[in-house]
């Protein structure tokens, strides 16, 4: 298989990759920038190529780990070589529609993987064109098996909801990890003991969660004393409009994925 773009994306995959058993020299990664390709070399031991080239030739799967804003240029490089493979995108907002027009084949499947991917805890919404068959969908689910959880969409668009919740959705964690540190700071805590209670927190709750078959509400419900601390904490939050605005901000990714199809999709 190759990888087209060898950075943060594609080193998660990669990373899964060889850690379930595929050897590093079946992996041909295109990749321009030479610091990008020395990271290669020294994680992986792989030898990346500067340029598309005959070496695409024969790939059975061709993965594209680019930024949207680069993937025509780079499709159109990489387009004479790889007609015959079946392609995975991992670029947020690009449709299927732009890629197979850019590559000439139909045989596509978009994923939104997230980065927890990096250490094998991804979460990724996946899309088929109706062109890939049941072999293919198969092939990807090992390989983005190797990252983490998978669920498949049956509308291209919901793949722009999938990007606002968990594509972006670890920097929202992470915001209210900073959030949740400074206040443990400004309690009197120090930074790594306020950081350290912070991210256990954060991990417990979801093992909670993941684990429990009650809601959310449930669990939230069951730390929440009438009249205690976190009363008084998540009352706040709801009369500051707070789950309100996280709702918006997930409309406002969505939004953005989808200008970001119109930006660099032609
Ligand atoms: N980082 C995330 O959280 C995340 C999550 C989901 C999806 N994505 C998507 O994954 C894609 C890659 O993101 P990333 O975070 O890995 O970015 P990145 O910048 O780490 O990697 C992109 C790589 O592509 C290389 N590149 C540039 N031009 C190229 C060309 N013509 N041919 C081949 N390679 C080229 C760059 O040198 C770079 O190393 C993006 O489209 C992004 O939307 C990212
Ligand atoms: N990172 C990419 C972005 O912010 C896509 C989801 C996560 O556009």
């Amino acid at each position: 298989m190759a990888f087209i773009g060898g950075g943060n994306m594609a080193s998660a995959i990669i990373g899964g990759l060889i850690a379930n058993g595929l050897p590093a020299s079946q992996i041909t990664v295109v990749e321009p920038f030479e610091a990008a390709r020395d990271a290669l070399k020294a994680k992986f031991g792989i030898d990346a190529l500067p340029t598309a080239s005959a070496a695409l030739a024969g790939q059975d799967l061709v993965v594209w780990a680019v930024k949207p804003q680069t993937f025509k240029d780079a499709a159109a490089a990489a387009a004479p070589h790889t007609a015959q493979a079946l392609h995975l995108s991992v670029a947020a907002g690009i449709t299927t529609d732009s890629i197979a027009q850019w590559l000439g084949t139909g045989r596509i499947v978009r994923a939104m993987p997230n980065t927890p991917a990096l250490v094998g805890k991804g979460m990724t919404g996946l899309f088929a064109r109706p062109e890939v068959d049941a072999e293919g969908q198969a092939l990807i689910e090992r390989v983005i098996g190797t990252t983490g959880q998978l669920v498949w969409v049956d509308g291209e668009a919901k793949l722009d909801a999938v990007t606002a919740l968990s594509g972006s959705g670890p920097a929202y964690v992470f915001l209210f990890l900073e959030a949740m540190t400074q206040a443990g700071v400004d309690m009197g805590l120090t930074a790594p003991q306020a950081y350290q209670l912070a991210v256990a927190t954060f991990q417990g709750a979801s093992e909670l969660a993941a684990r429990s078959d009650e809601p959310a509400s449930v669990l939230r419900e069951r730390v929440t004393s009438k009249g205690g601390t976190t009363y008084a904490a998540i009352t706040h939050m709801q009369q500051a409009g707070l789950p309100q605005t996280f709702i918006a901000a997930l409309r406002k990714a969505e939004a953005r994925a989808q200008e970001l199809a119109q930006e660099f999709g032609r």
